[in-house]
């Protein structure tokens, strides 16, 4: 199996904390994903600043764009984004405008099935229109309600698309050996890693953990 990827999902408001949590976890994740709350707060020039600070990473901003895609997302590839994400709930011709402008950049389109009714038909179509991930997501707010990723992830892989799937939604050491045998390609931590006591330590572990799943 090839070594599925971590990435950090930074959810803080604050840009020195964004980017402090990003310098201590480096050394255990691919992606760095800019939350969807900490790119509305701090726009563009955090993208910049991860850019500069980390070139070899894979750099993901979680715009979970609605409408005008094509030149909501262009700025953010423009600024370094190799992933940017666009809700399948948008509907296709707005997915369409998110490849175009990723396509203009070498860059690649992630969909959030978050909130889609039908997510088989929904990750189809996208992928028909060039979509390179599925995002598999259960929100913050559908945690709170007891909800998670694992039952769609295991619908989504079973499909065999032939694209990366990315899962997000309370993934933790417990949960991590579950998604990488379900098929996720890229597995998405958030509070299990900035909400530990050493962030550092807990990405050390989920690491270990993807990486001996995997092997
Ligand atoms: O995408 C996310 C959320 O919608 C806010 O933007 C989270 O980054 C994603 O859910 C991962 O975080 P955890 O669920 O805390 O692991």
């Amino acid at each position: 199996m090839a070594r599925p990827l971590i990435q950090m999902a930074l959810d803080s408001l604050d840009f020195d904390q964004t980017v402090a949590l990003a310098d201590q976890v480096a050394p255990y994740v691919d992606i760095f994903e800019i939350g969807t709350p900490c790119i509305k707060y701090n726009g563009v020039n955090l993208v910049k600043e991860l850019r500069n600070r980390y070139p070899d990473k894979l750099l993901l901003v979680d715009l979970k764009t609605m409408d005008a895609g094509e030149y909501e997302a262009g700025a953010f590839y423009a600024a370094g984004a190799d992933i940017c994400t666009v809700l399948g709930v948008s509907g296709l011709a707005t997915i369409a405008g998110v490849i175009k402008a990723a396509k203009k950049h070498a860059a690649e389109t992630q969909i959030d099935l978050i909130n889609v009714a039908d997510k088989a038909e929904c990750a189809r179509e996208s992928v028909k229109l060039g979509a390179q991930i599925m995002g598999i997501h259960t929100g913050l707010d559908a945690q709170a309600a007891g909800q998670t990723p694992f039952a769609d992830l295991n619908e989504i892989a079973g499909l065999g698309l032939g694209v990366r799937i990315s899962v997000a939604g309370g993934i933790k050491q417990a949960t991590v050996q579950q998604v990488v045998e379900a098929g996720a390609n890229i597995i998405v931590v958030g509070a299990a890693i900035y909400g530990a006591p050493s962030p550092a330590e807990s990405a050390r572990e989920i690491r270990e953990l993807v990486d001996a799943a995997a092997a």
